[in-house]
């Protein structure tokens, strides 16, 4: 019986990462062949960014030498920290603050909303059903912590894909695509934990490693980061902030659980001793901000933000 149990988790895991890797391959494929259209409005420009992201393949070779030099005086930076810790109402400061910066906001409202088609027969109308994915992690994570991670992991990796809009690419000043949180955030700061909790298995942790290197390694420069803003406040602050915002998935979050989310930050970001994989991450300079500042009501508060933030850009 044990036995039994043993093969069919055994074929399950294979499946699963063979599925995993399939979709990977797809996905790949698909990026070389069509490249990226921003939420399909595709223009020159972005087609011609999209073909400068692909540098290794054929592709790159209709591009004109200013558009490859002005493509690669992009920045990308992402803004890191807890849950409610306020990187949405940062990454608004920043985005009024300067037209040399684009801000991509974490797709949450994808996560939200999952559709799937289904087809009960030939006849039949296709049929819609939408489920929220991020409930039904925080509801049950150990059922639903590993397809959220592949989920959210293919999520930001399409945000991190698209091209910077044409506007950025004629500017004099740092043009930066500012992304609120990352592929490597996913890896180092969510999936681990939820791995070092229980709610990830070996194996699902082993596959999500394998997939998430293949991808990041497959895509190179083009995900590539020159900096990470590490916005830090106590969890008891974040928990605070949380309560008050009041999101309906959230409300069963504990304080214990942002402590550990909090050191998972910590461990990356700042003491440096959390394991990665990737050499250019090694060495990313980050900039780290007192993020309990209220800053919302204060003027001064939000400059010196600012200041920092611009002079950090500029020394990437
Ligand atoms: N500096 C701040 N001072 C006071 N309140 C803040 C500050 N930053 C954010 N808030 C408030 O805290 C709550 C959470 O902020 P926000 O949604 O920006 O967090 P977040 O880090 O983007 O959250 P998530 O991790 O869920 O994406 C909001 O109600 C926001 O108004
Ligand atoms: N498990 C898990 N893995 C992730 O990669 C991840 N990224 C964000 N979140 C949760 C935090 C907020 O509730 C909400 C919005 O940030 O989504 C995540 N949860």
């Amino acid at each position: 019986m044990l036995l039994c149990r043993c093969v069919i988790f055994n074929s399950v895991a294979k499946l699963r990462k063979q599925t995993a890797l399939t979709q990977v391959r797809r996905f790949i494929q698909w990026k070389m062949s069509d490249g990226l259209m921003r939420d399909g409005n595709t223009t020159t420009a972005t087609v011609m960014a999209t073909k400068k992201r692909n540098l290794s393949f054929p592709s790159s070779r209709c591009l004109s030498r200013s558009a490859e030099e002005a493509k690669a005086r992009v920045k990308r930076v992402s803004v890191e920290g807890n849950i409610a810790v306020g990187k949405s109402t940062f990454a608004k400061l920043l985005q009024s603050a300067c037209s040399d910066w684009e801000v991509m906001a974490e797709p949450i409202d994808k996560w939200q909303n999952i559709k799937s088609e289904t087809s009960k027969g030939s006849d039949a109308p296709p049929q819609s059903t939408v489920s929220n994915l991020l409930q039904m992690m925080y509801q049950d994570p150990q059922r639903w912590s590993y397809t959220f991670q592949t989920y959210s992991c293919m999520s930001r990796l399409r945000t991190q894909l698209q091209p910077p809009p044409a506007r950025l690419l004629n500017l004099e000043g740092t043009p930066v695509q500012v992304y609120e949180r990352s592929v490597y955030s996913d890896r180092y700061i969510f999936a681990l934990n939820m791995f070092e909790l229980g709610c990830i298995n070996t194996t699902e942790w082993a596959v999500y490693q394998d997939w998430h290197s293949l991808l990041v390694e497959q895509f190179g420069h083009q995900v590539e980061l020159e900096g990470i803003i590490y916005l830090r406040a106590p969890p008891e602050k974040c928990m605070e902030r949380l309560e008050k915002r009041g999101r309906t998935e959230e409300k069963g979050v504990q304080l214990d659980y942002l402590d550990k989310l909090h050191t998972q930050h910590e461990r990356w970001l700042v003491e440096k001793s959390t394991e990665v994989h990737f050499e250019k991450l090694k060495q990313i300079p980050v900039l780290e901000l007192d993020a309990s500042v209220e800053f919302k009501s204060d003027p001064e508060a939000r400059e010196q933000f600012i200041t920092k933030v611009k002079n950090f850009f500029n020394a990437l």
